[in-house]
């Protein structure tokens, strides 16, 4: 069952259409990515979801609620991370955990997910002393105390190092795993890849691509690569007669092969026929950084 719709979503600045016509649908218990570069209009969507601007046309519903119509409801299902700035820098962890779980009818014990959280030894720390990583902890746990039924998290890990960001994917994970449904705005493809049940890919205001990870990649055609240096002189046509083989390029020693199905096999059997070892061999799948490429032309990071 759906718990977000999406449909036909329109909004314009002045002159500027930021989202132009978007239509998903995200379901209960999944993890959902919205993916794009910088200025594609993933903010501006995610706001219009949360009710804090106004669609010019298209139809939302949260659970059910139109988060234009002021029901209150909305804030009891639907948890928003916090902009950083939102938190007075004095509050302690604590403190804070503390005054959001009043807002809410059912909250969750916060001590509970603050020690789920990896927060308890910072319940004193004042905002401002806090890590970037555990500053970013704790306003996902503010965007969880109410106990949603689905969170919206927005650029939940820049300006994390690679470990507090791992650290913050196994979490999104955890609360899953709790009932939540996730919501999840980036543009780091190996956060959406490793994370997302399902990715809208969003370009320029529009839906380009809407697919499970493995779908988008398989989708747009991703080619394999497959790089080796032969232990004796290789005809290129034993391999570019293969199927599965679409292109043979030769750089110094090294001999790279693209393709799609079952590359690897088909490759190093028709080697090991001619009696030739593959040295240094590597595989490169492809990626979602690949499929972006081929579904918009252009990568998503300039
Ligand atoms: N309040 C605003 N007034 C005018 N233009 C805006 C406003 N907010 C966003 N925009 C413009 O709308 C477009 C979409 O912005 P939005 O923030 O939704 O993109 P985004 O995909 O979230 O980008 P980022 O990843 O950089 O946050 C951009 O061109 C942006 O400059």
């Amino acid at each position: 069952m759906a718990i977000i719709e999406v449909d036909h979503l329109l909004k314009r600045y002045g002159p500027h259409t930021a989202v132009n016509g978007v239509s998903f649908a995200v379901e209960r218990g999944e993890i959902f990515g919205i993916l794009g570069p910088n200025g594609a209009g993933k903010s501006t969507t995610v706001e219009c979801i949360e009710g804090l601007r106004t669609p010019d046309a298209g139809t939302i519903r949260v659970c059910g609620i139109d988060p234009q119509g002021g029901d209150r409801e909305l804030q009891h299902v639907l948890g928003a991370q916090l902009q950083e700035s939102e938190l007075p820098d004095k509050l302690t962890v604590g403190e804070a955990m503390a005054l959001y779980s009043s807002f809410y009818r059912d909250p969750v014990d916060w001590r509970e997910l603050i020690s789920a959280l990896r927060l308890t030894d910072k319940v004193d720390t004042q905002f401002r002393h806090l890590s970037g990583g555990q500053q970013q902890r704790l306003s996902i746990a503010l965007a969880v105390v109410g106990n949603p039924r689905v969170a919206v998290l927005d650029e939940l890990t820049t300006g994390l190092d690679p470990q507090a960001r791992r650290d913050t994917w196994d979490l999104i994970e955890t609360i899953r795993d709790r009932g939540v449904t996730i919501l999840l705005v980036t543009h780091f493809m190996e956060e959406a890849e490793r994370l997302c049940d399902r990715i809208a890919l969003i370009d320029s205001g529009r839906l380009v691509a809407l697919d499970t990870p493995a779908g988008l990649i398989e989708r747009s055609g991703g080619r394999q690569r497959i790089r080796f240096r032969p232990s004796a002189p290789l005809d290129g046509a034993t391999l570019t007669a293969l199927p599965e083989v679409a292109s043979v390029e030769r750089s110094g020693d090294q001999v790279l092969v693209t393709g799609t199905g079952d590359l690897l096999l088909a490759v190093t059997t028709a080697l090991a026929r001619n009696q030739i070892v593959p040295a240094d061999l590597r595989v490169d799948q492809p990626s979602l950084d690949d499929a972006f490429v081929a579904l918009t032309g252009r990568p998503i990071h300039d």
